[in-house]
């Protein structure tokens, strides 16, 4: 199949098939990555050739009604609900695709929310804001699995701060790659997930493909060994022996190409009850002997 927007191809007519486990797809800004997956979640059709999903021809509709159940896709820029919460935003998930509120409570379970579900997505850190998504997209259990970009906000708050100030750094990112890796091979037999740099997907996929300039092209994964095995090294902090002269991960390098944000003003450190107060909340303490601290 082929896909074309703003009068070019993203993807020149070629065939191609998905295969089952972690498929990485990525690409410079642009290149039509984006486009593509709104292609694959039926979003929008080929503009030459066939697509097919889990067998299903989606140029019919009765093709496309069976591919649609089968696919959960999470679109790069989920953030417009970010003052739900992320339990609300799971089971408003639920409810579009006719699941029960328990499938919702028990995805949400899954990913490790619980704790996490009475609070705005806005006010979750990345990786917590990544599971919501997650849990929303496979709520119904989908065979494949769509995510356009899920490590953009990780990959950003890597970044070293404009202040010139060491961020929280790329031994982060890759420590939350490392635990969220593991969990996206048990949401859906294929996944397909897309980054800006190739750097942020390699080790970590079971086939890595680059599109630029309408072309898909194989890249080499490298054992997801290696990766798993730097990410313990990481772990083990920045202080450890040699590790200055250890090389720098990949995905670090990777994000010094990117342009600087601008900076942020400072944020007074504001208490829980301070922060209630602002919005008008009351906070009740934790019972006694709760872990939750909400
Ligand atoms: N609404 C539109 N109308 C016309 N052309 C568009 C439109 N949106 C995007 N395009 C074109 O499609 C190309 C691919 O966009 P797409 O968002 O799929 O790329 P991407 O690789 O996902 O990039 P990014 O990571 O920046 O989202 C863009 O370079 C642009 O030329």
């Amino acid at each position: 199949m082929g896909v074309r927007r703003g009068g070019r191809w993203l993807l020149r007519p070629v065939t191609f098939g998905v295969p089952e486990g972690v498929v990485g797809l990525a690409g410079p800004p642009g290149a039509g990555k984006s486009t593509l997956l709104a292609t694959f979640a039926t979003l929008r059709r080929p503009n030459a050739g066939l697509l097919r999903i889990l067998g299903h021809d989606i140029s019919n509709a009765a093709g496309l009604r069976a591919a649609r159940a089968g696919i959960g896709y999470l679109p790069a820029r989920f953030s417009q609900a970010e003052s739900m919460t992320a339990g609300e935003f799971v089971a408003y998930a639920a409810y579009y695709k006719r699941m029960s509120a328990s499938a919702a409570r028990s995805m949400l379970r899954r990913l490790d929310l619980a704790d996490a579900a009475g609070t705005e997505l806005a006010l979750l850190p990345p990786d917590v804001r990544l599971r919501a998504g997650l849990a929303a997209a496979c709520v119904h259990e989908p065979t494949v699995l769509l995510l356009d970009d899920p490590f953009g906000d990780l990959c950003a708050a890597a970044e070293p701060w404009p202040t010139g100030a060491a961020g929280p750094g790329g031994s982060t990112l890759t420590a939350a790659m490392a635990e969220l890796f593991p969990v996206l091979r048990t949401l859906a037999p294929a996944v397909v997930v897309t980054a800006d740099a190739t750097d942020t997907l390699t080790g970590w996929c079971d086939r890595l493909f680059t599109l630029a300039r309408g072309r898909l092209t194989e890249q080499p994964t490298h054992s997801a060994g290696a990766r798993r095995g730097r990410s313990a090294a990481d772990r083990r902090g920045a202080d450890a022996p040699g590790r200055q002269d250890a090389p720098q991960p990949q995905a670090v390098n990777a994000l010094r190409r990117r342009p600087a944000r601008p900076a942020r003003p400072a944020l007074p450190q504001l208490q829980l009850p301070q922060l209630a107060g602002l919005a008008g909340l009351r906070v009740r303490r934790p019972p006694a002997g709760s872990t939750t601290g909400v």
